[in-house]
């Protein structure tokens, strides 16, 4: 506990509410070299993400990686910036206040939503901050990752038991640690691909591609490539598609290291020198379009495809905004606050402060607080 934290004084007349931290990985606060450095810098030094030796590690983030690959990257973000920002920020910033409506209007009590980044900014700690204004006594964690993974929703956890420890009074806590085979989430995927194929003819194959993680990290327990694959088997049965029509990869590989396999650019080549001609692609792992999806995925694999033989390549956006995925945020909320009282007891809230106001004066009076 560090020393001179101070937690709001204690109400016994308030009203608790329920707070609800929406949470993603995070994103630069400016298409630039600069940003993106800071941005990568606090990212890859997590030891969730990158678990090399920190020696090592340090010398090689800040000796070549974060000399070279900032200017790169800031290219790419620039290319997907909108007036809005990052995408992946603005999306989280229109999913936290559709959500935010939802549930004030199916919670009696108060409830608030708020967004924290992993990396950059709204930092998790200032989204906390935010609840703790707003007298947040029990909070529900919604890492918006719905295949588990340590490098994303452990580390999630991680930050927020971090910034706690300097907390004096802790809220009742939970925490969603995924949602890969809910059925809301399975259908929100179905029925954005039945709406695509009802715009145009389906691809002669549909391939569901994941964000990767090192071999070595599900080797050693990491389930998130198992989810990856039931994800995508519920999405095909529940569209009725035959097992030769679709298959699982794993993109946006980093490092020298084997990453899970097969690789999204690697299947892509593949099929089309086997000669399929029209491909669809998704990627059920991202809750919002980013610069993975946006510019890996839409522009940097279509030119493979393209290259490689293929002759249309479309690619279906994330559930991002759209109102089934809203809806399946709101079950998910709902169904794992569940059991929290949702109005505050009746307290006689006069007394219960005047009791309050006195029980504070007496430690005042025993020694202020520095
Ligand atoms: C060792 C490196 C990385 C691991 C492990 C990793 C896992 C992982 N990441 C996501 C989701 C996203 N990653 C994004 C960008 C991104 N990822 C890495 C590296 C690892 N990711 C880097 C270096 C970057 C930045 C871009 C770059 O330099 O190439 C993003 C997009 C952020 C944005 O601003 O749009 C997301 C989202 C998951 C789900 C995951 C493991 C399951
Ligand atoms: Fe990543
Ligand atoms: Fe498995």
């Amino acid at each position: 506990m560090s020393a001179g934290v101070r937690d709001p004084g204690y109400r016994h007349g308030r009203l608790p509410a329920t707070g609800v931290l929406l949470v993603n990985l995070g994103t630069p606060d400016a298409p630039t070299a600069a940003a993106v450095r800071r941005y990568l810098a606090e990212f890859l030094w997590d030891r969730r993400v990158v678990e090399l030796a920190r020696p090592l590690w340090w010398l090689i983030l800040h000796g070549v990686i974060l000399r070279v690959r900032p200017a790169r990257v800031a290219r790419n973000y620039a290319a997907v910036w909108t007036d809005d920002g990052s995408p992946l920020l603005s999306i989280s910033r229109q999913q936290a206040a559709l959500l935010q409506e939802r549930l004030a209007q199916r919670c009696p009590g108060p409830v608030k939503v708020a967004l924290g980044m992993r990396y950059g900014n709204p930092s998790i700690p200032a989204a906390l901050d935010e609840l703790r204004a707003a007298g947040v006594e029990r909070l529900l964690v919604l890492p918006l990752y719905p295949q588990y993974s340590a490098t994303t929703t452990a580390t999630t956890v991680d930050r927020i038991a971090e910034v706690m420890r300097n907390w004096r009074w802790l809220p009742e806590l939970r925490f969603i640690t995924h949602y890969h085979d809910d059925p809301a989430y399975i259908e929100a995927l179905a029925a954005s691909l039945r709406a695509a194929w009802e715009q145009r003819t389906p691809g002669e194959r549909l391939l569901f591609s994941f964000h990767g993680i090192p071999e070595r990290y599900h080797r050693r327990g990491d389930p998130y490539p198992c989810q990856c694959r039931k994800s995508a088997r519920l999405v095909a049965e529940r569209l009725g598609l035959p097992d030769d029509a679709w298959a699982v990869a794993f993109q946006s590989r980093f490092g020298r290291d084997p990453w899970v396999k097969p690789y999204t650019d690697a299947t892509l080549r593949e099929w089309a020198r086997a000669g399929v001609k029209r491909v669809d692609v998704v990627s059920p792992g991202f809750a919002a379009d980013c610069l993975e999806t946006l510019e890996e995925l839409a522009v940097e694999n279509r030119d493979l495809f393209l290259g490689a033989g293929g002759e249309e390549y479309s690619y279906i956006r994330a559930l991002n905004d759209d109102p089934l995925h809203i809806d399946l945020l709101e079950s998910l909320v709902l169904r794992h606050a569940s059991g929290w009282p949702e109005t505050a007891p009746a307290w006689d809230a006069a007394t219960a402060d005047a009791e309050c106001d006195a029980s504070r004066e007496r430690a005042l009076a025993a020694g202020a607080p520095d």
